[in-house]
């Protein structure tokens, strides 16, 4: 396999793992949940994004997300894409974590599809942090055809870690980045840094 690296096999949480403890300043449950950001693909407002709401459950710690599969999601003939679905659990999950903790990325995601899902369909999807371990954030989704706790048409496990800005400032294209309010001098500081 030459220079391929070895994949990660297990996003299981330890048993012992430490129990998820809502962020003080998070939204109250029934309240909507912020974007990640304006731009993202996900739940951001902008062309091409899947448009995800989400609003924090009862608990206080999941999360429910309506996604509307529209035509331009499509991947067979009227049928939802597979990609698309991921794309809305990282979304949800990645909105799970947000409860708990700041700003995090995906490290690694795991899908299983159920059930087709027709053009017109508005999938729910409930996503919750499992476990914390250090940097590791372990979540679990599962999406519903039609209404909450309706068909199960896919479920889904993500592995996220925890980052600091200076992840987004070495990685990200700088004009972004600065349009966001970071200045030429951080975000060339945070990549010299490197
Ligand atoms: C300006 C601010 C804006 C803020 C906006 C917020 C936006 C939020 C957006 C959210 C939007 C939605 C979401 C999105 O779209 S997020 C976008 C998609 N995700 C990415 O782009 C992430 C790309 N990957 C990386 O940057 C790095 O690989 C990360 C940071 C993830 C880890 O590299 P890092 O060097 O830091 O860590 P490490 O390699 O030392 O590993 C540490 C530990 O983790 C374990 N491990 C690692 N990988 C895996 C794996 N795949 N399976 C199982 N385990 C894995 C590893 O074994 C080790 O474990 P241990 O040996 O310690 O036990």
């Amino acid at each position: 396999m030459g220079n391929v690296p070895r994949v990660p096999i297990s996003i299981e949480p330890p048993a012992d793992a430490e129990a998820p403890q809502r962020h003080p300043k998070a939204p109250a449950p029934g309240e909507p949940t912020a974007a990640h950001y304006e731009g993202c693909r996900g739940c951001g407002d902008v062309p091409g994004s899947l448009r995800i709401r989400s609003w924090v459950g009862d608990d206080g710690v999941s999360v429910h997300s309506r996604f509307d599969v529209l035509a331009e999601h499509q991947g067979a003939p009227g049928l939802l894409h597979g990609g698309m679905l991921m794309t809305a659990f990282d979304d949800a999950l990645g909105t799970a974590y947000t409860q708990i903790a700041r700003s995090a990325v995906t490290a690694r995601l795991e899908t299983d599809f159920r059930r087709p899902v027709p053009v017109g369909t508005t999938l729910w999807l409930r996503s919750r942090v499992d476990a914390i371990v250090d940097r590791k954030i372990f979540t679990s989704g599962v999406a519903f055809l039609g209404e909450l706790d309706g068909e199960v048409a896919g479920t889904a496990r993500a592995l996220f870690l925890k980052v600091g800005v200076e992840h987004f400032l070495r990685h990200g294209r700088p004009e972004d980045l600065e349009a966001l309010g970071a200045s030429r001098e951080v975000i060339e500081a945070a990549r010299a840094a490197r």
